[in-house]
């Protein structure tokens, strides 16, 4: 897209939205009544996704806007029902594209297969038995899906590992071989699992041994992406608040992250308000990536925060944000999911380490969201203003009366449904 700054486009009505976004040729007419379409999943589509279907359940559809990423810009599809998330979303993605924008970048998609191996006579010489067949077993993985080798993909390595030494089991050792997976565009776990399915019985005839557990990894540490930012202390500044003080306080609210995990759970609650709704949009497995996420943020041994924020030689506020993000851009439901295949369109990538590099950029600016309110007005302020709407429709609110009745919540400081229930009453008399 040309340019993801759109000035007042919360302003619009939704129509409007979708006219402008039309015209900007984000999509086609099929997507545009599907956008328009109140049921937006087909019944008849959602039965044929999961199991004992009464219903569909949908969640509002937003855009994160301004976001410049690498240098290209991006309205990136976010679906969730909190409100304040995609606000605070474009409002960072707004200064940190006035400092430049975000960098991303990737390890690459490589995901792991694990193969539990139990029982083995002789656990060493198991080891080396599988690392003496590695390149015929990486030949028979791949031979179990070359479609996805024909893409430039497939099975690339693999390793042996010794697990449950010492931990008094009467089971003893056992051996997990993992296989690193290239998965080219695919998030990968039906692929993955059908090539470690695929190796098991040469497995155990090479180990002597018994394969219990064959499944892919969702800790994807060799699918990372990361994003950074670096954002002048002047950009962070308001009439309230010295740029310089924002910097310094969100600087000592990820020191409060990264040093206690009480907080670091919320600060990274903050980080997935980003990161989920585009997952979530874009058609892919969020509780893989929430998983994964949360486990590297332990990966030394204690859980800590997800990103860093620092503040650099010329004064900089800098942010980074490393996560295994195993996203993809074809597969499981992607293609099925009308709304999926419309946030593809909108964001336009061109591959699954695109989406990953977005996404990533997406869970800093959250972050940086919520410490920026929190360091200065604290989070009611602007959550609690956009949440009164909500709060007015709990009371039971409707039509015009939403928007009456949220404005005075918010003139009388009072955002809870008790006093949005008064003033209905008031309102209907
Ligand atoms: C809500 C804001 C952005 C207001 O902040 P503001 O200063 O009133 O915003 P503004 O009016 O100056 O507008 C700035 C830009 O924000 C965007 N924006 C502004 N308003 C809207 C809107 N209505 N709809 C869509 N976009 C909006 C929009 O891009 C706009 O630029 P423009 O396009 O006008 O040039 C700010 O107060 C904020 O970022 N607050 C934090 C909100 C937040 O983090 N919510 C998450 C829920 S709380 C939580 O779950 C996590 C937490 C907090 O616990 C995590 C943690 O503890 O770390
Ligand atoms: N632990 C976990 O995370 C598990 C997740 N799942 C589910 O598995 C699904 C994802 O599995 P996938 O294997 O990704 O989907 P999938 O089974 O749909 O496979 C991807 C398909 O896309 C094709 N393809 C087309 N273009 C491609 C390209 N450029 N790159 C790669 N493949 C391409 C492949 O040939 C393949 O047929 C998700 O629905 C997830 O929820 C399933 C089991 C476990």
């Amino acid at each position: 897209m040309k340019t993801s700054r759109i000035p007042g486009f919360y302003n619009m009505t939704v129509e409007k939205r979708r006219e402008l976004l039309a015209s900007m040729q984000l999509f086609n007419d099929e997507q545009l009544n599907n956008l328009r379409k109140a049921e937006s999943l087909p019944l008849g589509t959602a039965d044929n996704m999961i199991e004992n279907v009464i219903g569909t359940f949908p969640l509002p559809l937003g855009l994160g806007l301004n976001f410049l990423i690498n240098g290209k810009d991006y309205a990136v599809p976010m679906a969730i029902e909190e409100p304040s998330v995609v606000a605070s979303a474009s409002y960072i993605a707004k200064i940190v594209r006035d400092a430049g924008g975000f960098t991303t970048e990737s390890t690459g998609r490589v995901m792991i297969g694990q193969i539990q191996v139990v029982g083995c006579p002789d656990i060493e010489g198991a080891k080396k038995a599988i690392l003496a067949e590695r390149d015929a077993l990486l030949n028979d993985a791949n031979a179990a899906y070359p479609s996805l080798v024909a893409r430039g993909g497939g099975a690339e390595d693999l390793e042996v590992r010794l697990l449950n030494e010492g931990s008094g089991s009467k089971y003893g050792k056992m051996l997990v071989v993992h296989v690193y997976i290239n998965t080219c565009d695919a998030m990968g776990a039906n692929i993955i699992n059908t090539m470690v399915e695929a190796l098991a019985p040469s497995i155990e005839q090479l180990t002597n041994g018994k394969v219990y557990l064959r499944i892919l990894s969702n800790y994807a540490d060799r699918c990372l992406a990361k994003a950074s930012c670096a954002i002048p202390p002047e950009l962070l500044g308001s009439d309230d608040f010295a740029g310089e003080a924002v910097r310094d306080g969100v600087v000592h609210a990820y020191e409060f992250a990264a040093s206690d995990p009480y907080r670091a759970v919320t600060h990274n609650k903050g980080i997935m308000n980003g990161i989920d709704p585009v997952v979530i949009a874009t058609g892919n497995d969020w509780r893989a990536v929430e998983a994964g996420a949360h486990a590297y943020a332990a990966r030394y041994g204690k859980y800590s925060s997800m990103t860093t924020w620092a503040v650099d030689d010329n004064g900089n506020l800098v942010g980074e944000l490393e996560l295994p993000m195993s996203v993809g851009t074809v597969g499981g439901s992607i293609r099925v999911h009308p709304m999926a295949q419309i946030a593809h369109t909108i964001l336009g990538v061109a591959s699954a380490e695109e989406l990953a590099q977005i996404i990533v950029a997406v869970g800093l600016a959250q972050n940086l969201g919520a410490l920026k309110a929190l360091v200065t007005d604290g989070i009611q302020k602007g959550h609690m203003a956009l949440h009164s709407r909500s709060v007015a429709m709990a009371a039971g609110a409707t039509g015009e009366m939403i928007d009456i009745i949220a404005e005075q919540l918010i003139q009388e400081k009072e955002i809870r449904v008790g006093k949005a229930k008064e003033l209905v009453e008031e309102y209907i008399k």
